[in-house]
């Protein structure tokens, strides 16, 4: 078998590799992928500045043109790509296919956002002189992504680069390179130059080490825990690169005793427990006022015992393993670190047994959790959640904020009144009433306050905050 290589300068280089293996089935290579060295990345680097300047001359509508492509192409195989998704990260067939969807969704939009690149004109303070404010690319961006969104993260910050005119050096986690490397294929077949996306499949500590600090590289758009981003913003920042980081969340759900019951289970299972929770913004503190709390417990319950879990390609999957083994055994590890802190496994929690051999477990659900635990504050990026009763509205949410998180924040209410106040006090950059927690649009700004992010919001026309420069000028005619 022939490895998945890099694509350094146009050409695809690099031999022995990373066996790349399906967490539904531990005996199914996705394939073997080359391994990127230190070397590899600094011609990467090399190749993406030899690249920039003739790639930030092309019209927007070259740009364009290739990001609908690219779009088109990723649409036409959203099938194939989305089972490929699904067997390298675990998620659900139809969360891969709708992963793939959404990429082809964001190359789309970038590609409209070409034909709307704009500055302004205005009027000085001084007679006679004409002001522009316009704004040109960075220039060389790292992208590193992690593993929960191979194909989507990776989508939302390649395109905004391209459609800016960066030049990129691609790094994904090393875990899932396969949808990477399918993404990165698309694009050179719609007819990127070479050199302007690199793409280096290689150890965080070195491809992602060497990215950031490399002063050849002016901007890194990194996703993934707030461990290796504070690292990575140190670093960068002692260089005076650019950073744009998404980090983690602890996302509250607030579900208040005039909320409609089946709405609020809805929310609940698909925010904590679809995409096997490991989702930046899943719901793990769900937070229920008193008249509603036994009753939407038990509702929850009877949900969680009709969930199926298994493998992610299999008909009727609602919830697939967990991407590996070191992320299995945390989990594991905060069910126990749970019980002992006295909160009480209401269900789950369990390791699964299925006809293959995979990172399974049974979504778990604490009761009787208190704001102060650790399941209640730290990040555990599993199927696990837990319930904290509130006395009030006003209780709910002072414990949703009390987080040193702040991506999304929901609440469930029938009260327009009591929706309109926590979408004005919720700190956090993303506010949900009677939906989800994850599951958010293609064309919005993405981002959160606190710990969750740093620098400027992802997506949408916002993206254009961090991949572009811009500039001011005055004019004497
Ligand atoms: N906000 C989110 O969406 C995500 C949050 N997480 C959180 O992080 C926890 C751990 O997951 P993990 O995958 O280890 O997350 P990491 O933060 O370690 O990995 C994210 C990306 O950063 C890369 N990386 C790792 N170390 C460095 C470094 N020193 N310099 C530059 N890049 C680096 C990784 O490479 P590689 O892995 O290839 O070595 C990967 O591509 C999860 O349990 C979860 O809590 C994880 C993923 C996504
Ligand atoms: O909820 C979503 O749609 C996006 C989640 C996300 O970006 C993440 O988990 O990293």
């Amino acid at each position: 078998m022939q490895p998945y290589r890099n694509l350094i300068g146009g050409e695809w280089v690099g031999t022995s590799g990373v066996m790349n293996i399906n967490p539904s089935d531990t005996g199914d290579v996705v394939g073997e992928f080359a391994r990127a060295t230190e070397a590899d990345t600094l011609d990467a680097i090399a190749a993406a500045r030899a690249a920039f300047p003739a790639w930030s001359s092309t019209t927007p509508a070259t740009r364009g043109t290739i990001l609908r492509s690219a779009s088109t192409l990723l649409m036409a195989r959203r099938e194939e790509l989305g089972t490929q998704l699904s067997r390298e990260e675990g998620k659900t067939l139809a969360e891969g296919i709708g992963e793939v969807t959404r990429a082809a969704q964001i190359f789309d939009f970038f590609a409209a956002e070409t034909q709307r690149l704009a500055g302004e004109s205005l009027a000085s303070v001084r007679p006679g002189i004409e002001v522009t404010v316009t704004r040109e690319p960075l220039g060389v961006v790292g992208i590193i992504t992690p593993w929960n969104f191979p194909m989507a993260i990776p989508a939302w910050k390649i395109a905004p680069a391209l459609c800016h005119g960066n030049a990129v050096v691609f790094k994904p986690a090393e875990l899932v390179p396969a949808s990477a490397w399918s993404l990165v294929s698309v694009l050179q077949e719609s007819g990127l130059p070479a050199g302007v996306l690199n793409f280096v499949n290689g150890p965080g500590s070195v491809v992602g080490n060497t990215l950031v600090n490399d002063p050849r590289v002016d901007g890194i758009s990194f996703t993934g825990s707030v461990a290796t981003g504070q690292r990575i913003v140190v670093a960068a920042a002692s260089r005076f690169g650019k950073v744009q980081l998404e980090m983690g969340g602890k996302n509250p759900l607030v579900v208040l005793d005039d909320a409609d019951l089946d709405i609020a289970v809805d929310c609940a299972v698909n925010g904590a427990y679809f995409s096997t929770g490991q989702r930046c913004t899943a719901s793990s503190r769900l937070i229920v006022t008193r008249g509603i709390h036994d009753r939407f417990v038990d509702a929850l319950i009877r949900r969680l015992e009709q969930l199926t879990v298994g493998h992610a390609l299999h008909e009727g999957t609602e919830v697939g393993p967990v991407v590996n083994d070191s992320q299995l055994a945390s989990n594991l590890t905060y069910i126990d670190v749970g019980k002992a802190e006295g909160a009480h496994l209401a269900f789950g929690g369990e390791v699964l047994e299925r006809l293959t051999p995979g990172y399974f477990m049974v979504p778990a659900l604490f009761t009787g959790a208190t704001n102060d635990m650790r399941i209640a504050r730290e990040e555990i990026f599993g199927p696990v959640a837990c319930v904290i009763e509130a006395r009030d509205f006003e209780e709910a949410l002072h414990l949703a904020n009390d987080t040193e998180y702040g991506l999304a924040s929901g609440i469930c209410t029938t009260s327009l009144k009591m929706a309109s106040v926590y979408r004005q006090k919720a700190q956090a950059g993303m506010v949900m009433v009677n939906l989800p927690t994850a599951g958010v649009d293609f064309h919005v700004p993405f981002g959160g306050r606190k710990r969750s992010s740093y620098g400027p919001r992802e997506q949408g026309r916002a993206a254009a905050e961090f991949y572009t420069s811009i500039k001011t000028a005055y004019t004497l005619p």
